[in-house]
């Protein structure tokens, strides 16, 4: 490097000022930037005290002297770890970075750095700590854990563990418990089609035991859609394999559950040649940089430089791409299926929020009014025993937003039974960026009710009609009484003429 550009950016105004300088006179001390400071075109920008300005300005040296532009030499692929609480899914993704740090494929990822990670400790454009990096000798690797069932559950259905392929942890201790099932189902609503397993905790449960859970893994796969003849099941122990002892269970396990994911689970076809879309999984504020927003790039190709807008929540944010990382790298170009950071040019944090989507400008539109066709969930597929009425409001999951909704449900039927599925008119009470054959679920507190794809997109809601979905179900049902009265008088008058005009033209 035989100079490097120092700038300063205004999250307001954007570049403010912007200088080349050698490398020795940064010695990553603040000292010179103090005499940038007394530099008159510097001070001329400024009439404030600069100190607070120099932080900032050091932090971007810093930063930028870290990072390192990402090598696309192998396929990217995600997958991510599902299972029952304390089957022993942080342990086995801080084991699996441990096996391959020792081949220099990976950094050793510790189990605190992974479970509770404060997001802040992910700085820079980075993305959620429980995001984790690895490769293979075929395929890199973006891995997510999501801690906690809660979370989990959240994750899956808002598309922030878009997985291609997942790894199903169990303990043989237990064997498939309610969440290792709940977990499967809701991978299989998000269309995770492939499942390697690991029968984790062998190290405490003996071999019939192993074979029994093992056995009870393949029929319930069978029962849910999954191949569970041929999934590959790996026997192993993730804590062996962290702490570096008893190689056949630990170490030895993990290199062949590795083996069985770069076999079985497939590289999805990316849709590179389509507008980028990134739907916003997380807004973070970089000192001296500005917004980064950051999630898994759904399609296209993005870079630096870029154009964009980013939309929903009745909002449209004109910006441009100004840095694009990936796991605390460069990205050159962000491709389908990258998780990105994205630095966006002169937006303030509060300007955009997790759900909207950052979009080339024009190629999707808001909407907050829509016609789906609904799946309604039966109790074993993990949903509930009650119908869905007229004008139920559940919660809309969508790629990573949610919002309220109303159901209308058309002429002819006035309710539909767990098991069924029907057309219904959905209503969001904010406009968000969808499109046709998008799939999304809709949740009523601790349940998911039911899935459902987008089949036709309704002019948006007018101003009365957004007044009437804030009424309580009594007053709504009294204002469409009055509705439909009203237009049935203007009508009578209507019908009473026309007939006089035909016999009138028949004459
Ligand atoms: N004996 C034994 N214990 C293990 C093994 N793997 C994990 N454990 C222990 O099981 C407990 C739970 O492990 P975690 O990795 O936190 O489980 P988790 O599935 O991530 O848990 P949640 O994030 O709460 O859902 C910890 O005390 C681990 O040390 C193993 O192979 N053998």
């Amino acid at each position: 490097m035989s100079s490097f550009r120092i700038t300063l950016l205004s999250l307001e105004k954007g570049i403010l000022f912007s200088k080349s300088l050698s490398p020795k006179s940064l010695d990553f001390s603040y000292t010179p930037l103090r005499n940038l400071c007394q530099d008159a075109a510097f001070r001329s920008i400024f009439s404030k005290p600069v100190d607070g300005w120099v932080k900032r300005i050091g932090c971007r040296h810093y930063a930028a002297a870290e990072k390192q532009v990402f090598k696309r030499d192998k396929p990217h692929c995600n997958v991510g770890t599902i299972g029952h609480v304390d089957h022993g899914k942080t342990t086995l993704t801080a084991a699996i970075t441990k096996v391959l740090a020792e081949e220099n494929k990976a950094v050793f990822a510790k189990y605190e750095d992974i479970d509770n990670a404060p997001e802040e400790r992910a700085r820079g454009i980075t993305i959620n700590a429980a995001h984790i990096e690895y490769q293979t000798a075929k395929r890199h690797y973006g891995h997510t854990d999501c801690p906690g069932h809660a979370d989990y559950i959240k994750n899956m259905i808002t598309g922030t563990a878009q997985m291609d392929g997942a790894i199903l942890v169990v303990a043989a201790t237990d064997g498939v418990m309610p969440q290792t099932r709940e977990h499967m189902i809701l991978a299989k609503q998000i269309g995770v089609e492939k499942i390697v397993v690991f029968i984790n905790k062998v190290d405490v449960a003996d071999k019939e035991m192993v074979e029994l859970v093992e056995m009870e893994i393949r029929e319930l796969m069978n029962d849910l859609g999954y191949k569970g003849d041929e999934a590959p099941i790996i026997h192993g122990s993730a804590l062996h394999a962290l702490q570096g002892t008893e190689p056949a269970l630990g170490k030895d396990a993990i290199k062949k559950l590795l083996d069985a994911v770069d076999d079985y689970v497939p590289i999805p076809q990316r849709a590179l040649d389509k507008p980028f879309l990134l739907p916003i999984e997380h807004v973070h504020s970089i000192p001296g940089r500005g917004t980064v927003v950051t999630g898994l790039l759904e399609r296209g190709v993005v870079k630096k430089g870029d154009a964009c807008e980013i939309i929903g929540y009745n909002k449209v944010v004109k910006t441009t791409v100004t840095g694009v990382e990936m796991f605390r790298q460069i990205l050159e170009r962000a491709e389908a299926g990258d998780q990105l950071g994205a630095l966006v040019r002169g937006i303030k944090r509060d300007d955009v929020r997790r759900g909207m989507a950052l979009i080339k400008p024009g190629s999707l539109t808001q909407h907050d009014n829509l016609e789906a066709q609904v799946y309604i969930l039966t109790k074993e597929e993990g949903g509930r025993n009650k119908p869905i009425l007229q004008h139920f409001r559940p919660q809309m999951f969508c790629r990573t937003w949610d919002c309220a909704a109303e159901i209308h449900l058309l002429p002819g039927k006035d309710m539909f039974m767990p098991g069924e599925n029907g057309l219904f008119k959905v209503q969001l009470n904010k406009q968000m960026a969808l499109e046709v054959g998008q799939r999304f679920t809709f949740r009523d507190g601790q349940h998911t009710i039911s899935t459902g794809v987008i089949t036709k997109l309704l002019p948006n809601l007018t101003d009365e009609e957004k007044e009437v979905m804030t009424l309580n179900k009594e007053k709504k049902i009294k204002f469409m009484e009055a509705k439909a009265a009203k237009v049935a008088a203007k009508a009578a008058p209507a019908a009473g003429k026309a007939p006089a005009k035909a016999v009138g033209k028949a004459a």
